[in-house]
């Protein structure tokens, strides 16, 4: 099973606990669209490069995104009830958007390596570590991958 794949996507919806206080920190809104553009952009360009078709992993980097926001908007809640807040947040535009760059281009090279079949499924809900994801986030996120074409 793609085990590798699954952790890189859980290690990249982990980070989102530390956008989410970087955001509140400085006053920025969850949802970034120009953002997600240069992140579906560079998606779609990397998947050509490994040989996937475009067009067929943009749903699955949306799903991704749209987990993102779920998630830093559950953890921003649960600060406005009284948990505490991380200290110590890395600076999203320095160094947490490269690393999300990073992962996803690891995240494209995985795929086109290690096959997505829907028997997996049970595997890749186990492999969501990650708080604040709901289990409608992860059937989309696993729905994205099952779509996702080689050229
Ligand atoms: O870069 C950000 O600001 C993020 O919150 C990360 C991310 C993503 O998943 O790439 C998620 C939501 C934003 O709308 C844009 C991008």
């Amino acid at each position: 099973e793609p085990s590798d794949l699954f952790d890189a996507i859980d290690k990249r919806l982990s980070y989102m606990q530390a956008v989410a206080a970087w955001k509140v920190d400085n006053n920025r809104p969850v949802e970034d669209l120009e953002r997600e553009k240069v992140v579906l952009d560079a998606a779609r360009t990397k998947a050509g490069q490994v040989g996937l078709a475009g067009d067929s992993v943009t749903g699955f980097f949306q799903a991704q995104i749209n987990a993102a926001k779920e998630i830093q908007t559950c953890w921003i809640g649960r600060w406005n009830d009284g948990a505490a807040r991380p200290t110590d947040v890395p600076d999203l535009v320095e160094d947490v958007r490269p690393a999300l760059l990073t992962l996803g281009n690891e995240i494209l090279q995985l795929m086109a390596t290690e096959k997505v079949s829907s028997e997996d499924q049970q595997a890749f809900t186990a492999a969501m570590t990650v708080d604040c994801l709901s289990s409608q986030a992860k059937e989309a996120l696993f729905d994205g991958l099952l779509s996702v074409q080689s050229n």
